[in-house]
């Protein structure tokens, strides 16, 4: 069976469904509400796998799912050599996110990367300590703040509610996703002009480490011909 790795709540797994059903896969949770079981229909030697979104990543490189839907930002941060382990096959239109870097409002000498270097020099001076950066996504902003000659930083690790970071004095700065920019206005911080990290979108993934058996490759070849991505 080809193993189809789904999120397994939200809005991604609701646009998921959507973009598969115009395309005449129906995917549907059963059972109870709570039971994370599911089916597919119009498509011969798949099954549906839901999980967390940021574990999608990670099960593709392991081989363990042959096809995943999950956002760019995910695969990029999660999988260093994402390119050797993965393949994309489709950008589906939704989860649309930017992945940014941003900092108080109330900052105004800041704007671009060259004014956040010269005030993490001068807050290092002043403080003693390096400026903080509240995210998730460690790899991607490193290697974007690297790239921008930023280099007095302290990554300081947030797996939700990260815009709230500044507020509560864990962190002087944050990098997170964004689409409305409702959460970041809400708590007064505003995006570097040249902050822009990433952007994310949902994406149809082919791990390309997963064993495929010869009824698997006949039943993969269906289903990428079902879905138009011949
Ligand atoms: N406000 C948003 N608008 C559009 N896309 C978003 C938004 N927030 C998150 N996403 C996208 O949805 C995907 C899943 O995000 P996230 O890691 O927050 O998932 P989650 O639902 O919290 O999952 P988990 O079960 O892993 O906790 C990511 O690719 C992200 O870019
Ligand atoms: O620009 P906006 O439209 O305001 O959306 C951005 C918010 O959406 C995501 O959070 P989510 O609601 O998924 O919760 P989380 O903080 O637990 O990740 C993200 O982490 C931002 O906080």
């Amino acid at each position: 069976m080809i193993k189809l790795g789904v999120p397994s709540k939200g809005r991604l797994m609701e646009k998921t469904f959507d973009w598969f059903a115009r395309r005449g896969v129906t995917l549907a949770r059963s059972g109870s509400d709570r039971e994370y079981a599911a089916t597919v229909s119009g498509a011969e030697g798949v099954s549906l796998v839901l999980l967390s979104a940021g574990e999608i990543p990670r099960e593709l490189a392991a081989g363990r799912l042959h096809l995943g839907v999950t956002g760019t930002d995910l695969v990029h941060e999660r999988l260093p050599l994402w390119t050797d382990v993965v393949t994309p096959l489709a950008e589906m239109g939704f989860g649309h996110a930017d992945l940014v870097l941003a900092v108080p409002a109330c900052w105004i000498d800041v704007d671009t990367l060259d004014d956040l270097d010269a005030a993490a020099a001068a807050f290092r001076a002043e403080h003693g300590h390096r400026l903080r950066v509240a995210t998730k996504y460690h790899r991607l902003v490193r290697g974007f703040l690297r790239d921008a000659g930023v280099a007095d930083y302290a990554i300081v690790d947030s797996q939700g509610a990260t815009e709230g970071t500044v507020a509560n004095l864990t962190a002087e700065m944050i990098a997170d996703i964004t689409s409305t920019g409702e959460t970041l206005r809400a708590n007064h911080l505003k995006i570097l002009s040249d902050g822009l990290v990433l952007k994310s979108q949902a994406t149809l993934w082919k791990s390309r480490v997963a064993n495929l058996t010869k009824n698997d490759r006949a039943a993969l070849a269906a289903l990428v011909a079902q879905l138009g991505l011949d």
